[in-house]
């Protein structure tokens, strides 16, 4: 590693929107450079986890390096990846932080999209220096000129060399590497001050416990080394280190201006703290910046449906947060359903990748109940309570003392083919937007700027914005903290009883409607039983709408007309079968897990 010195290496990321191709460019690099074959077997190597594969999107971000000889020297290259989505955007910004420049990718069929714009901005205030390339040149819809404008226009950059590559085909893949040496600054590097290093990524391990991605700012690292956490002043001495080559290689030292991997014998990634600073022990040095704890923003409770289950639950749970220390665990009980957990999440697609995991890691029913924001209520007496759990929302009885509720909001960018316009401002007026810009950013396509309440597009906001545009449109956020809103509680009573897990806030503007909805569709899911079930919705506890489901006795074995007792014992079994997915809730009524998965989906609008 002492080849390297940080005038010979570069540390870069690539930044695009969601699928225009950066884990293809970024095999591509790999295969150039040697680092891994040109085997199909090794398509998006960068993409590890399962899950990601599936869906084809990047999670959680990794990290290769390579050598590449340019003009007759060698060069150590790091492509440190970066999660696309913005739930992820936290990690984005300190997987940021270890390079020193970047590669802004865009594909040419689509131009830039809401994504490419967060990306850019959030490169740009790193002050790292941003390389535009234009991808997917291979299809027939490519239009390289107009988005070659686009990025004139929006990002105000130099687009005199710039790049069209196909990642696909390989095409022109080979000006990306000398580019980045150009133009990517080495670097700034200290090989004689003592050591610091900046942990930017981390991931579970089953032999070795926690991996740490480090980027080493000064001095250098070796095994044996006793470093110290700045953030828990925790003590750790490193057993192992090297760099991702692309998997883990080791190396006798990491030396300043690089990032490798170390390992520190830490027992779970919540030691782990994204942003932390490292220095050797007895020499503490001045920690970075901008170390603050991922926020979980989206919180749902999960409950095993056979209360039996709820220790096989609990130790599933702990595996899972082993490798994925931004999900909060709390437990909490329900009057409803018994003992469970409230779990946090960064955003939506993070609460749906950890629900699948879940599922695959525990193989007994879950119930997730409808995801919620975090509110605060504020009190006159000048006290603040953030609530979690709908259920835990104040009554209308304990309104006195109520000053405010405040709800979270984002800031969205939406980007969108012009004919929308009316379209897309109706979709951001029904989810409460206010409308704070919109410009052009060519001649046929608009970007408008909304603030949102953040519950807003937890619901149908996202499947509204695709299937209103027939999916030409994107969008992307970031939180801007809270605002006052005039919100209620709705309950759901079963046979005049509320049932807590399926309470829910609302906007009292949105509050009728919601309640109606809910009532219908849990009709729909729900059986019928051997008494007659009311649905009732309450506002604030005054009763909205009222459902009914009729009873019935529901003999199975009516169909075997005597005869055949296999056949009825058979029959009968799979009735039992079938009643284990059942609830027990309120007044010996019986809810299946349909009815909070369909609860899940949002409001009807
Ligand atoms: N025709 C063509 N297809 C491409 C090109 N580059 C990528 N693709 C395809 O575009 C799709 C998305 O590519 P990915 O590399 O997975 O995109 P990504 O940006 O990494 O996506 P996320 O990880 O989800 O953010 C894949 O089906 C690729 O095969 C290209 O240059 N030409």
């Amino acid at each position: 590693m002492r080849d390297f010195p940080p005038e010979r290496v570069r540390n870069f990321s690539i930044i695009a929107h969601i699928d225009h191709g950066k884990s293809t460019l970024a095999d591509r690099l790999l295969e150039l450079t040697g680092t891994i074959s040109k085997d199909s077997s090794n398509k998006q190597v960068l993409d590890k986890l399962k899950v990601e594969r599936e869906r084809g999107i990047t999670v959680k971000a990794q990290t290769a390096s390579m050598i590449y000889n340019y003009k007759g020297e060698d060069y150590l290259l790091n492509l440190i990846d970066t999660p696309g989505h913005v739930d992820f955007s936290y990690e984005v910004s300190r997987s940021l932080a270890a390079c020193q420049g970047t590669v802004l990718l865009v594909d040419c069929c689509q131009g830039i999209q809401a994504q490419t714009v967060a990306n850019f901005f959030m490169a740009f205030g790193e002050g790292l220096s941003i390389i535009p390339v234009l991808n997917k040149i291979d299809l027939p819809g490519a239009d390289i000129e107009k988005t070659a404008r686009q990025i004139e226009t929006t990002f105000e950059l130099d687009i005199s060399n710039m790049l069209s590559i196909s990642a696909k085909t390989g095409i022109g893949v080979a000006g990306v590497l000398p580019q980045i040496i150009e133009q990517v600054p080495a670097p700034t590097a200290d090989a004689t001050a003592p050591f610091r290093g900046l942990l930017f990524d981390s991931w579970y391990d089953q032999y070795v416990g926690v991996v740490c991605l480090v980027a080493i700012r000064d001095g250098n690292l070796r095994k044996g080394d006793r470093i110290v956490s700045a953030h828990t002043g925790n003590t750790y001495e490193v057993t192992d280190l090297g760099i991702m080559f692309p998997h883990q290689t080791a190396t006798t030292s990491l030396e300043a201006g690089q990032v490798g991997y170390v390992v520190l014998g830490m027992k779970t990634t919540r030691d782990a703290h994204i942003g932390d600073t490292f220095y050797r022990e007895h020499h503490p040095v001045a920690a970075f910046p901008g170390f603050e704890p991922a926020k979980s923003m989206v919180f749902a409770g999960c409950y095993p449906m056979d209360a039996a289950d709820y220790t096989k639950l609990q130790e599933a749970l702990d595996r899972l947060t082993l490798n994925d220390a931004s999900v909060s665990v709390a437990r909490e009980a329900s009057v409803a359903l018994g003992q469970g957990f409230r779990l946090g999440f960064l955003g939506t697609l993070h609460m749906d990748v950890f629900r699948e995991r879940l599922q695959e890691e525990y193989d007994s029913t879950v119930i997730n109940t409808a995801p919620t924001v975090p509110y605060i209520v504020r009190y006159h007496n000048g006290e603040e309570k953030t609530i979690r759990n709908p259920a835990q929302f104040p009554d209308v009885d304990q309104h006195p003392h109520v000053a405010a509720f405040l709800e979270p909001t984002v800031a969205g960018t939406l980007i969108f083919p012009a004919e929308y316009l009316g379209a897309m401002m109706d979709l951001c007026g029904a989810h409460r937007g206010l409308l704070h810009d919109y410009t052009y950013i060519d001649e046929r396509r608009v970007m408008m700027k909304y603030t949102l309440p953040m519950s807003e597009i937890l619901t149908d906001f996202y499947d509204q914005l695709k299937s209103r545009t027939s999916g030409y449109a994107s969008f992307d956020y970031e939180e801007t903290g809270y605002e006052p809103a005039d919100l209620v509680k709705i309950n759901i009573l079963l046979n005049a009883k509320p049932v807590d897990a399926l309470a829910t806030i609302v906007h009292r503007s949105h509050a009728d409607r919601v309640a109606k909805d809910w009532a219908k569709r849990l009709k729909t899911v729900m059986n019928r039983q051997l008494f007659e079930i009311t649905i009732q919705a309450a506002v604030n506890n005054r009763i909205v709408c009222r459902e009914s489901i009729s009873p019935v006795r529901k003999d199975v074995t009516a169909k075997c007309y005597g005869g055949d007792i296999t056949r009825k014992m058979k029959l009968l079994d799979r009735q039992k079968a079938g009643k284990k997915k059942l609830k027990t809730v309120a007044g010996g009524v019986q809810l299946p897990q349909e009815a909070f998965l369909t609860l899940m989906k949002g409001h009807a609008r």
